[in-house]
Order: C-alpha cells, then structure tokens, then sequence
C-alpha cells in the first residue's frame, strides 16, 4: 500500500503519560524443588524504566530515540509494539506495527529460513498468499537463496538479522519499530538497508529507530526524543535534540575527565568513538593553500581533516558539520553522501573538502569533524564542534543569515511611463 506522507494522517503513535515498572527479584529459587515447595513469594523492588513519556510520532515520520545506555529506549520500543504493556498511561496506534527487536525475536530456531518468513507474515496479520508473493523479493533482499530451507538456528547472527530485516521492509510495514540491530550486519548489508529505509520514508511508512549515532539521527531523522534515565528530556527538532544531548554527554565527560586530573580546559572534552582512526586535527587553508584561521566569504577555502589510523581501517568516511554560535546546523557534509570512497587507510594523512566559493556569511562557525563506517552507526572518532572557523566579510553582497545562495535579481515590469528590464 501506498501511503502519503502528510499530516493529515492521524499520528501513527501517541504515547500518553506512559511508566513502566519491572520487577527485579532479589532472590533466585533456581531448582524445581525449591519452586514448588517454597510458598513464601519471591521478594522484588520494582525499577521503574519509564516515567510518565509522552510523545507523538507524526505518520510518515523518521523518528529517532537517543539516550545513554540504560536509559529505557529499548523499553519504549517494546512498549509500542506492544511487547510489554505499560504500567500505567496508554499507547495508541495507527497502523500496523513491525518491529525489528532483538536478534532472532520472533524466529522459532526448529523451523527453516522460508518457513519463518511464512510464521512472520501470519504474525503480522498476512495471508500466506500475500507472504508467497512477496517471498522471492525477502531471499532476494537478504541475499541467503542458499541458506533459506536450513532450519533458522544454524544461523550466524548477521543471517539472523539479515533475515529479520528483509521480512519486517518487505512486508507492508506501516508503523516500522527497528532497535539498533541493524548495526549486526555486515557493511554492504547496512547499506542496503538504509537504502531500503529511505525508500520505505518516500512511501510514508513511519520509521522508528534508537540509534547511538548521532551522524546517522540528525540524517535521517525527522523528529528525535531523548530518552534519560526513563524520562523524556527533550523531544522535536532533530539538531536541537541532538544538541542538548551532546551538551550534557559533554558536560559529564569534562566531569570526569577533570576528576581524572586531564586537562579539559581546551573545551573540548567531547570525543567518542572506537578510535581505530582518530581525526588528530582540522585545519584550514585559504585560496592560497595557506593556512589561517580567517577565512574569507565568497573565496576558496579547503577544510583539511587530518587523521591517524593505528591499524588499517577500510572504507571510512569523513563527515564535517558546520553550526553557528548559536547552534544553528549549517550543513554537515559527508564523503559517502558525495560518493566519495577512500579504500583501507593506515598511518597518517588528511582528507580535503573543498569549497571554491565559502558560502558562509561573516561570523564565527564551530566546525565538527567524524569519522564512521559507511552505515555512519559505527563512529571511529567524532570530535564535536572542537574547532572553530571565523569567516570575514568578502566580496559577498548577502547581510545577514548564515549562507549567501548566490542568486540573481532581476525584474520586469513597468514603472509609470517606462517599461524596465534588469538584471543584477
Ligand atoms: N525485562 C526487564 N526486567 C527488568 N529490568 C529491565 C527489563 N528490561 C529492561 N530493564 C531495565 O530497564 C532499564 C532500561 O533498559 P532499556 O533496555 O530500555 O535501555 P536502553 O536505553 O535501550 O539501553 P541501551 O542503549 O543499552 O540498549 C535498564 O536498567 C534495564 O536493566
């Protein structure tokens, strides 16, 4: 089915005032014995992983939940997909719900590949009929044509995912609920996966992911909701999110650096990432390739990142983001987005964006810099906003704002008497 990605829809979820409680037993009565003859009931503390959210997410939306670990997203998810039920507060859907939880959820281990594609369908409310027709685009899409009539547990956890994947996308999904497992597969797989997603997104299937990346969250969400430590800490504009969530994750981080006697003075405490390649700086050349730290608006200037692989890291990609002072994402452009592949890197060396015309207009720019695999769920360093661009006023006639579009003026029509034709 087709649908149209307006808000005109009802919201695909609405989550109303909702907390969840689980019981984690102190005690554990392990064997059968000891269940059956003890009376006395277990002894439990209820943790409490939700507390009192509320959200919406748009029909059609791309909808990203981000949080540090623990923090209750996955329990979320759950709860809209109706895995758990809420302790108190309600969820409404509209839609058929798929969701894509945990590895191999929803899989029986016994049964073969095509068999549990046919057992995902009736799950999900499909006649076998309608799971027949679109069975040769599943094997086809997970690429396991060879491995489809094996029984399910003799699979890999990437063919887990691989799997699971292709059912929850190929099935009609209108309300699509994906964890971060995702990330399990391997990088050709991820790709074709988020290709996938954007085509579903064009559909006006809603998405709704928990993703530790930010990269991947301010791409391609529409809307994120930060989930801290159960409750909804901020919710809306995907870089104002991200933002607040970056500010306290930063500010925690010069915390504990401080408290570890490092100096975190520089401001620039904010770095994560598995660190195989590390960006080791970023510098900026003007027209004639030298560096300064001015650039000039409306001329070349080249953003060069400079990096450090300790060992030899294949396909990475650069990303950089541009804000203003005031948090305003200018642009935050990426080799992979360009098309731009660099092979395996090992040692030192830079990477160069080039930019003939600086659009910017005169002001001060924080300039981040990433390094991710190609899926941007996977960030080897990400150094945010560490670097800072000061642009001067050029031959640019553009006031105000934050970029010069570099279009023209022109009119036609008539003053009194004279019939006028310009053009800037
Ligand atoms: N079935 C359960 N029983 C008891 N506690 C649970 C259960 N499921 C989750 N929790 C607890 O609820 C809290 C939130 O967990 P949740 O998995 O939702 O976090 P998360 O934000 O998805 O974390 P991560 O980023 O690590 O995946 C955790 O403290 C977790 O231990």
């Amino acid at each position: 089915m087709t649908q149209t990605a307006t808000s005109d829809r009802p919201p695909a979820v609405i989550v109303d005032h909702v907390t969840k409680d689980f019981k984690l037993y102190r005690e554990r009565r392990t064997s059968l014995k000891e269940r059956l003859t003890t009376r006395r009931p277990s002894r439990y503390e209820l943790y409490r992983a939700l507390n009192d959210v509320s959200l919406v997410v748009p029909a059609g939306s791309t909808y990203g939940l981000i949080g540090a670990n623990g923090s209750g997203k996955s329990t979320l998810l759950k709860l809209m997909a109706n895995i758990h039920r809420p302790t108190s507060g309600t969820i409404t859907h509209n839609g058929r719900i798929t969701a894509l939880l945990e590895l191999g959820a929803g899989f029986h281990p016994e049964l073969s590949g095509r068999d549990n594609v046919y057992l995902n369908g009736s799950i999900l409310g499909l006649s076998r009929k309608q799971v027949a027709a679109a069975m040769d685009d599943i094997i086809e899409f997970s690429g396991l044509r060879d491995f489809i009539d094996a029984p399910v547990k003799v699979y890999s956890s990437g063919m887990y995912v691989r799997l699971g994947f292709s059912v929850a996308v190929n099935l009609d999904p209108e309300i699509l609920i994906i964890d971060e497992v995702i990330a399990v597969g391997d990088e050709e797989f991820q790709r074709r996966c988020f290709d996938h997603l954007a085509k579903l997104r064009r559909r006006g299937v809603t998405i709704i992911f928990v993703s530790h990346s930010m990269p991947l969250v301010q791409t391609l969400c529409d809307r994120v909701a930060w989930i801290d430590r159960g409750v909804l800490r901020a919710e809306g504009d995907p870089s104002e999110v991200v933002d607040a969530y970056l500010a306290v994750v930063n500010a925690a981080e010069r915390e504990r650096l401080a408290a570890q006697g490092e100096a975190a003075a520089s401001g620039e405490a904010v770095r994560r990432g598995s660190r195989e390649i590390v960006v080791s700086n970023v510098s900026f050349l003007d027209g004639n390739g030298e560096p300064t730290l001015a650039a000039v608006a409306g001329e070349r200037l080249v953003v060069r990142v400079h990096y450090a692989a300790a060992q030899p890291v294949t396909a990475p990609v650069f990303g950089l983001a541009f804000h203003t002072e005031g948090g305003v994402l200018v642009s935050s452009p990426n080799t992979e987005y360009a098309g731009v592949r660099f092979g395996t890197l090992h040692g030192e060396g830079y990477v160069e964006y080039v930019l003939d015309h600086l659009p910017l207009t005169p002001g001060t720019y924080l300039v981040s810099a990433s390094i991710t695999d190609t899926s941007l769920l996977h960030v080897y360093d990400q150094r945010d906003r560490a670097f800072t661009l000061t642009v001067q006023p050029g031959h640019s006639l553009d006031r105000g704002g934050v970029v010069t579009l570099g279009g023209r003026w022109s009119v036609v029509g008539s003053t009194v008497g004279e019939r006028v034709e310009a053009m800037s």
